[in-house]
């Protein structure tokens, strides 16, 4: 089995595969072609970041350099034969609202085009915050995009133009009905490169739609963090893992930004969610 590692950078976790075929002992080695496991777990290599706490800059990603040649290690150059085909993969990003998932899903999709990968970039039409056509960051980031109620609409969207993409980078992922078949498929089957943004959990610190489903799925799953909004207000930096709602809507579909939600640490989660109820059982009752 291929070990996995936990690697900490400021506030963000990235839990990756850090296996090499080298390293494989037990079934998995009978029966793994060795060569196909080295250049897949080559793949995910590298991969470092930091939380939007820590500012704008995330640090460079050695994620798109494999396929920067092409995914084709093994031919030897300016050969003819026939090059070997591109593995899919899946790279998940979660974390709360505003700790930069989006900011993280367009530095990927950057680094990948400039490999010379050709990149679609999917989000929900449900999130029509910014504006309805591009993935928009919280703080003006915006790039076009399909926005579709679904994955299969998507493709269906993007027709002929479909199979030439090699990177499918999803934005808002948590609301897509059909997430985990899609990435499935699109990795396993037709060796693409799934880059997915999405929240893990809701409000009340519940799964999200099936981001989750794709943890067993995923090459690299990276958390990032944000900065709680009632820490920064007595002047302490304090990472936040939480999105609190601070209307009193309880459904758990609630698009929104800073006027619905706020980035939050466990004390001010566990304080404020507490509050938050009071009003919430009060006007239920009433
Ligand atoms: N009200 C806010 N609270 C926290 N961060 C904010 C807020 N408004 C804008 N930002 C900025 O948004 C950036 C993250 O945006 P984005 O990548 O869209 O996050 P996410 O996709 O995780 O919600 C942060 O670096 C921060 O500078
Ligand atoms: C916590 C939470 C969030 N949402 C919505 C609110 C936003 O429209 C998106 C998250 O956007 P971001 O890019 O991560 O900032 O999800 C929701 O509907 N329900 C929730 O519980």
């Amino acid at each position: 089995m291929a070990p996995m590692s936990l690697c900490m950078t400021g506030g963000t976790s990235t839990l990756r595969l850090c296996g090499s075929a080298g390293r494989l002992s037990g079934s998995a080695a009978h029966w793994l072609p060795l060569r196909r496991l080295a250049l897949s777990t080559w793949y995910g290599a590298g991969m470092k970041s930091v939380s939007a706490t820590q500012g704008r800059t995330i640090a460079s990603s050695a994620a798109a350099e494999p396929l920067a040649r092409g995914g084709n290690e093994g031919a030897p150059a300016g050969s003819e034969q026939q090059q070997p085909q591109q593995h899919g993969a899946i790279e998940i990003v979660v974390g709360p609202m505003f700790a930069g998932k989006t900011t993280e899903l367009l530095r990927r999709v950057a680094s990948y085009e400039a490999a010379g990968l050709r990149v679609a970039v999917v989000k929900s039409n449900k999130d029509d915050r910014y504006c309805a056509a591009n993935v928009v960051t919280h703080d003006g980031l915006r790039r076009p995009c399909f926005a579709s109620p679904s994955l299969a609409a998507f493709k269906e969207a993007a027709g002929a133009a479909y199979s030439g993409f090699q990177v499918i980078a999803v934005d808002e992922a948590q609301f897509f009905p059909d997430l985990q078949e899609f990435c499935t498929h699109a990795a396993d089957h037709e060796h693409k490169r799934v880059v997915l943004a999405g929240l893990d959990g809701d409000f009340q610190r519940q799964r999200f739609g099936q981001v989750l489903d794709l943890l067993p799925l995923a090459d690299s799953v990276t958390k990032l963090s944000a900065r709680c909004k009632f820490c920064a207000q007595e002047e302490r930096h304090v990472a936040a893992v939480f999105s609190l709602r601070i209307t009193a809507d309880s459904r758990q579909e609630v698009v929104g930004g800073a006027d619905v939600y706020a980035p939050v640490c466990r004390r001010h989660y566990v304080q404020l969610s507490q509050v938050r109820e009071v009003p919430l059982s009060s006007s239920d009752e009433a």
